[in-house]
């Protein structure tokens, strides 16, 4: 089949890159045009395991083109996804300038019938502005055009996005008209070879899908975090809890590791937009603010515990090493990372921070004032052990592979005071404490 997808993000190059090597022919279309031209030569803006091999090779085979145009690509398919952004606004509904730009720039480009797929998280209602935007530009232009729009949200993960999109646990698709819904059974058929992956549901329906999919995970995170806390103040291992219902199957062992709290370009911004859609349908979503304000509260978990170590001592003029900056392991991305809000506080306490992340230090860059990399308050170092040169703790943030199983003897070698702040739980207390190092987790 011949698709168009619109944005080349984290959504949008994994699906047109996922559906080209499919054996589908796939036009990606940004206005970001550094961002197209590179493309163009297989390299891809962003840290995602996999998908550079996926796009290079189906570039290469032609099944794959990128452009900044898109009547260009429009006019070779009638399948159009809309993948753009839908950031949150001050108010923390989501923002849906990018989504309906694109919906008017296909009505005044559209000749013939397609079917238009919202591709992005999008509110409750809006498949109903996008039809709008479109109609009201074939009515400008004074043409009478059939086309429908179909909710597909998108389910996978940053660090493992190829992987989740070749490999779905379902596929939603929302769709009010007959002819959206073959179209779309026949663009995942291949998907859902061995079982039936694809839940046909109205539009309004697949829309609240996918928000109440990423409420409930980031609940069960939020959950999880609240019982870390309340462990910590009865002198309660949380690993041993999150072990003791994980093995409950009515539970299950996903999504309830407890941390220094949620980031990423989902959870944060869809939990808030949740809450904003229910405020707008007239009603209180009590526990999707309580998540929401447990996520925050756990952002400050680290620095609270370090300052409570140093027993309210002034932090100015100590070092401390950071491990993990971006939000999860397997990503560049830093939006909403929790390592954002931990060095903002220790350097505005006074302290200096050494960081090392071993795919993220460009993206972190922007998030920092450069005068702090200046001054060395801020460094960004090339070796993990070398963070700890001068430093009186370790702050493991993100649970990269490499941290996972390190030389606590040469940490504990190279701190002036051997200490450990585990913010992901990756360590073992005894194990830690038998090298000399005073170790903190998060609810152990
Ligand atoms: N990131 C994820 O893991 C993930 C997973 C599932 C769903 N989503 C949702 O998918 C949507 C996209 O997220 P993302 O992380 O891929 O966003 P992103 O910010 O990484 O990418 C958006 C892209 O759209 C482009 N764009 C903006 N306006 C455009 C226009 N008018 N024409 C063409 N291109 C345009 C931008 O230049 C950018 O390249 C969001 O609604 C998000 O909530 C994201
Ligand atoms: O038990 C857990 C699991 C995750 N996290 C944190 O939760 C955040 C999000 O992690 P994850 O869900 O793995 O990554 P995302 O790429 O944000 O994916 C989520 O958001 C996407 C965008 O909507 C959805 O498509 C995915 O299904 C959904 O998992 C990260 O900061 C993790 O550290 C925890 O603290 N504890």
């Amino acid at each position: 089949m011949r698709l168009t997808v619109v944005g080349t993000g984290y959504v949008g190059l994994v699906t047109g890159a996922c559906f080209a090597e499919m054996g589908n022919k796939v036009t990606c279309v940004d206005i970001d045009q550094g961002k197209v031209e590179r493309l163009k030569q297989g390299i891809i803006p962003i840290y995602e395991p996999g998908l550079e091999e996926v796009v290079q090779r189906n570039v290469h085979s032609g099944s794959l083109s990128f452009t900044t145009s898109l009547p260009e690509a429009m006019a070779n398919s009638n399948i159009y996804f809309i993948a753009v952004g839908t950031p949150p606004g001050e108010d923390g509904s989501a923002d849906l300038q990018y989504v309906l730009a694109v919906a008017r720039e296909i009505g005044q480009h559209l000749d013939d019938y397609a079917v238009i797929v919202d591709k992005s998280t999008v509110p409750v209602g809006t498949a109903d502005k996008v039809r709008a935007a479109v109609q009201s530009e074939l009515d400008a232009r004074g043409v009478d055009i059939d086309f429908d729009v179909v909710s597909n949200p998108e389910f996978l993960k940053e660090g493992a996005a190829v992987e989740d999109f070749m490999r779905p646990d379902r596929i939603v698709v929302g769709a009010d008209s007959e002819p959206a819904k073959k179209l779309m059974a026949q663009l995942y058929a291949s998907f859902s070879r061995n079982h039936d992956k694809v839940l046909f549901m109205g539009v309004r329906d697949a829309e609240m899908t996918k928000y109440a999919a990423n409420a409930m995970l980031a609940t069960k995170i939020s959950f999880m975090n609240e019982v870390a806390n309340l462990c910590d103040r009865l002198g309660v291992d949380v690993e041993k809890v999150r072990k003791g219902i994980g093995s409950d199957s009515r539970i299950g062992y996903h999504f309830i590791y407890p941390g220094c709290g949620y980031g990423g370009s989902c959870f944060p911004k869809d939990v808030k937009a949740l809450v904003h859609m229910s405020q707008e349908a007239g009603f209180e979503a009590h526990l999707l603010q309580a998540v929401e304000a447990r996520n925050q509260l756990q952002k400050d978990y680290l620095f609270n515990r370090i300052s409570e170590h140093f027993g309210g001592q002034s932090l100015v003029g100590k070092t401390f090493a950071v491990w993990g900056l971006a939000f999860k392991p397997g990503t560049d991305d830093m939006r909403e990372a929790p390592s954002i809000k931990l060095i903002n506080a220790l350097i505005d306490a006074g302290a200096r921070v050494r960081a090392h992340d071993p795919v993220a230090r460009d993206t972190a860059r922007r998030e920092f004032p450069p005068v702090w990399f200046e001054d060395g308050r801020l460094s960004f170092i090339d070796d993990q052990y070398d963070t700890l040169t001068h430093a009186e703790a370790l702050v493991l943030v993100t649970e990269w592979k490499q941290y996972r199983q390190p030389e606590f003897g040469e940490i504990a070698a190279r701190l002036t005071t051997p200490l450990i702040f585990d913010g992901r739980n990756q360590y073992e207390p005894a194990l830690v404490r038998e090298q000399g190092i005073t170790y903190y987790g998060v609810g152990r």
